[in-house]
């Protein structure tokens, strides 16, 4: 009877660890629950994992995604429009990721943490088989109870940092990231850019002199050149939602995006060293 590869994916600092020592890169993508529904998304987070991907973020549609540009706002409405809430989602979690061998990071905005109760969050979550959480809308001040709670779950809690963070509340940020740091490539809401700004690379310069905890990038990569560029600059991580998201959702089938997600991410994937 053939061994059934029962892959149990490692948390993000070990996948970091263990991609540090390789001298490699994490590519990270980002791409909506539920859209263009939910099957389509199981089938999606195998084609990433397959491609390669270290970290899969995937986000909780959400009925005001301000930190979101038109391409994942369009994305949440389709999911919502399609009935997707969170307990489909980690149900769905739940069977596909024995099937995966990189971590989940669940993305979501605090609101509905709030109203399920951050420690039941917590336990759902990690039931469902999900390594970590990034939530772009918690204030600082209230990121110790989700911290305390997401540790007792065994959660790892990604905090971010942006162009306009203050040093001293950046530093405060990367003390308390876990899993790893997000740093946001640029002000402004998610979407695919022309081009990344060239302060990324003084601001990872900074950071990496706060802490040693691994750095990802995201927003507005979209390109080979940007992965390579932001790799070059000394981010630990990419991370590439947008233009994933829209080949997905708007394909004109779920197979035909499926294809075209797994053409583009290897695209991406062969950029980073
Ligand atoms: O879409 P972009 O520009 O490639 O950026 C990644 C981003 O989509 C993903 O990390 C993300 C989705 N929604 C967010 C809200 C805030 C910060 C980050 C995000």
């Amino acid at each position: 009877m053939a061994a059934i590869r029962t892959m149990q994916p490692v948390g993000l600092s070990e996948t970091f660890n263990r991609l540090k020592k390789d001298g490699k890169v994490a590519f990270i993508p980002y791409i909506t629950a539920g859209d263009p529904d939910l099957s389509t998304t199981a089938e999606a987070l195998k084609v990433l994992d397959s491609c390669g991907s270290d970290i899969i973020e995937l986000g909780v549609p959400y009925s005001d995604p301000l930190a979101d540009g038109p391409v994942i706002q369009a994305a949440a409405t389709r999911s919502l429009a399609k009935g997707t809430n969170l307990n489909a989602i980690l149900s769905m979690l739940k069977e596909v990721v024995p099937q995966l061998s990189c971590p989940i990071a669940l993305f979501t905005y605090y609101n509905p943490i709030l109203k399920r109760g951050t420690e039941r969050f917590m336990a759902t979550i990690r039931d469902s088989g999900v390594h970590g959480l990034v939530v772009p809308d918690v204030p600082l001040e209230e990121t110790e109870t989700l911290r305390t709670e997401a540790k007792k779950h065994g959660i790892e809690l990604v905090l971010l940092t942006t162009p306009t963070t203050p040093t001293d509340r950046m530093k405060a940020i990367v003390d308390a990231a876990e899993g790893f740091v997000y740093l946001v490539s640029s002000v402004g809401v998610t979407g695919a850019r022309a081009s990344v700004s060239a302060s990324v690379e003084s601001l990872l310069r900074e950071i990496k002199e706060a802490t040693t905890k691994p750095v990802a990038v995201g927003f507005g990569i979209s390109k080979p050149e940007h992965v390579k560029q932001v790799a070059g600059w000394g981010a630990d991580g990419v991370i590439v939602g947008s233009a994933m998201v829209k080949l997905l959702g708007e394909a004109k089938s779920p197979q035909e995006g499926l294809k075209e997600l797994e053409d583009f991410t290897r695209s991406l994937k062969a950029a980073l060293p």
